[in-house]
């Protein structure tokens, strides 16, 4: 099966995610302030890109069962994805209102960027492909810290597992392997380059999903952040200090 062949070949990306220190640090129940505070200012942009990412698919569908599958993941951001920011943002004790102007940092903007791409020149196939990863890693990441016994009630992060380990045990199909079973039907009836392309944008954003959690454990931000964030309300303050002394 073609959904078969994608887990096997992001396998090592996958180890690598589970082994990184953000994610390791969530099972042990320690992760920096800081950390945790550039994660969620970089996810609140990321999200709400996907949501304006999955209203584009949705104008290249035909099928108002498939045009449901999209907007239930729009729902699924706007109501319920909020929660496991909370969760970052009460155990830094930060306000979540604060986090939500970030300007995306390179990673982030990065993987909005292929995304769009996907979109733009993709097949379904290859949209489903891209998007994948979001959610087939993170509850990968549930499922194993929850069999490690990390959920325990000495992890302040016990919510934000059983959030993402949820969709596995609720009765239906979790919503990762529905999706594979979608790319496998989608994949049975594609061309071999249809099929390439949507293989390597799958990989890509396996590798998109360990980069995120980097960039925000290292708090990787632009090099040249203040001479080229224009939009940003630091470049109007530092522009009108310097109108004000000519
Ligand atoms: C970057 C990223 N990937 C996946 C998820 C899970 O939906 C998320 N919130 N953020």
């Amino acid at each position: 099966m073609f959904s078969d062949d994608l887990k096997k070949m992001a396998r090592p990306i996958l180890e690598e995610i589970y082994h990184h220190p953000f994610v390791t640090g969530i099972a042990k129940g320690q992760v920096a302030k800081k950390a945790l505070i550039f994660y969620v200012e970089q996810d609140y942009r990321y999200l709400t890109e996907f949501i304006k990412i999955y209203a584009n698919a949705i104008i290249k569908l035909d099928s108002r069962q498939d045009m449901a599958f999209f907007s239930d993941a729009i729902n699924f951001i706007l109501n319920n994805e909020s929660f496991p920011h909370q969760v970052f943002c009460q155990i830094a004790d930060v306000d979540y209102k604060k986090l939500q102007h970030a300007d995306p940092a390179p990673k982030a903007y990065l993987y909005k960027s292929h995304m769009h791409q996907a979109v733009d020149t993709g097949s379904l196939l290859t949209v489903l492909a891209a998007f994948q990863p979001c959610p087939w890693t993170y509850t990968e990441i549930a499922k194993k810290q929850i069999s490690e016994g990390a959920n325990n009630q000495r992890n302040p992060f016990t919510p934000w597992i059983n959030f993402y380990g949820e969709s596995s045990d609720d009765g239906n199909e979790p919503l990762a392997n529905q999706i594979f079973l979608w790319m496998d039907r989608l994949a049975a009836r594609s061309s071999d380059k249809e099929k390439n392309q949507a293989r390597d944008f799958f990989l890509k954003s396996c590798e998109l999903e360990w980069q995120f959690w980097e960039e925000a454990y290292y708090q990787q931000d632009w090099r040249f952040k203040k001479s080229h964030s224009t939009a940003s309300g630091d470049f109007i303050k530092w522009s009108n200090s310097n109108i004000q002394k000519f």
